[in-house]
């Protein structure tokens, strides 16, 4: 049986000692010091070896003191969570006030670090020695604000009314203004709002995605609502344009009341533009995709890189994560298992869209991840 690790949580701490082939964790009083695991040794290969000691570069993640936004997404299920969490504490626990914010409307925040964090509002995680604060979005409270800032109704038509451009809400026909009010995706609000200055202190924002699909939208929402914004402010000006003609040529007062486009619509466009340049911003934004050793799992990181890259999002880290680790003893089962994740981990190197990102590998533990303890553990194993 491959070694793999135990991680019996004792009270609130975990340690490592060795149990037969396999490793099992009883009190966190083991240092990991450079990738070898001091007191009883991971005899065949030190952990840092499998999470590729320093491939992540947290010295880079953790120096500057101004704001930095990490994003974590990929494939359903691979880990991003455990990551994301894992990432929070480490920032946390070297300084950074940190907020942990899961746009996943099925989220496991609360499940990773065994604490309820649900709610939909700032919540201070337990156990960790500085300021984390996670926060859980729940779209539905995200979908009532944007509808009461759209003057309360739902219907385009009821909205173009209130701007005095009910009679031309079939010009936009193929603006689906009601999608993007009904379906607006959870986050853009809570990423405008984190952007806001009360939450100015705080110096590293972890956002653990929802997988793959869910999050090109949320990344490519803020163009969606500017365009869709932006076409009913030049619709708007062109009617005035055109009633201020037909005045002239008639002298008639056409009924256009003269507004400027709603001012809910203006801060919407406003907010958008925040987020679209904090999604975008090449020094202060990650994105970081996490995957599993798996064919599948891999070309959708590949494809997920593909769009990332053509929204201008910045990816520079690969998090290959449940990687069995090395044994001598290897039953068939593990031994046909390595030898897939090695064919697989060759094909990242000759993937043209991953093959220039950071690699990380990070270990399969043979035991979830839950609690402050556990998330400490898997940080100091993959941010090095
Ligand atoms: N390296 C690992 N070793 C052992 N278990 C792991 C590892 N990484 C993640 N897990 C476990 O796998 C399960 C899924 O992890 P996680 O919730 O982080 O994935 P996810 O990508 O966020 O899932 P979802 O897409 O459902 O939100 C959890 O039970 C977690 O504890």
């Amino acid at each position: 049986m491959a070694a793999s690790l135990l991680l019996n949580r004792v009270s609130r701490s975990v340690s490592l000692h060795r149990v037969g082939p396999a490793l099992s964790f009883s009190s966190l009083d083991a240092q990991i010091h450079g990738g070898r695991l001091s007191g009883t040794l991971f005899p065949e290969r030190s952990l840092a070896t499998l999470a590729e000691g320093g491939a992540s570069r947290f010295d880079e993640m953790v120096s500057a003191n101004q704001r930095k936004y990490y994003l974590l997404g990929g494939k359903g299920g691979v880990g991003k969570t455990s990551c994301a969490a894992s990432l929070a504490v480490k920032f946390a626990s070297h300084g950074h006030p940190t907020i942990v914010v899961s746009t996943d409307p099925a989220h496991s925040l609360s499940d990773s670090f065994s604490q309820d964090l649900s709610g939909g509002v700032l919540k201070p995680v337990q156990g960790v020695d500085s300021t984390l604060l996670a926060l859980e979005i729940t779209p539905e409270r995200m979908k009532e604000e944007i509808k009461s800032q759209a003057g309360g109704d739902k219907s385009v038509k009821n909205m173009m009314d209130s701007m005095g451009l009910g009679m031309f809400a079939g010009e936009l026909g193929d603006l689906n203004l009601e999608d993007m009010l009904n379906a607006a995706s959870p986050g853009i609000d809570e990423i405008a709002a984190i952007s806001k200055a009360q939450y100015s202190r705080f110096t590293r924002i972890v956002f653990d995605t929802a997988p793959t699909g869910h999050t090109l939208r949320l990344l490519s929402l803020p163009d969606f609502y500017d365009s869709s914004i932006s076409k009913i402010t030049k619709l708007k000006k062109k009617v005035t344009a055109a009633a201020s003609a037909f005045t002239s040529v008639f002298g008639k007062k056409k009924e256009i009341q003269e507004q400027g486009p709603s001012n809910e619509l203006d801060q919407l466009k406003e907010r958008m533009e925040k987020v679209r340049n904090v999604f975008r911003d090449v020094d202060t934004t990650e994105f970081v995709i996490v995957t599993i050793p798996t064919v599948m799992a891999i070309n959708e990181s590949s494809r997920l890189h593909a769009s990332l890259r053509k929204e201008n999002v910045p990816v520079q880290r690969l998090i290959v994560n449940q990687l069995l680790p090395d044994s001598q003893s290897d039953c068939k089962f593990c031994s046909v298992r390595r030898k897939e994740q090695t064919r697989v981990l060759g094909l990242i190197q000759k993937d043209t869209e991953l093959s220039g990102l950071k690699l990380i590998q990070s270990p399969l533990l043979d035991a979830e991840i839950r609690g402050v303890p556990a998330l400490k553990f898997m940080g100091d194993l993959i941010w090095k």
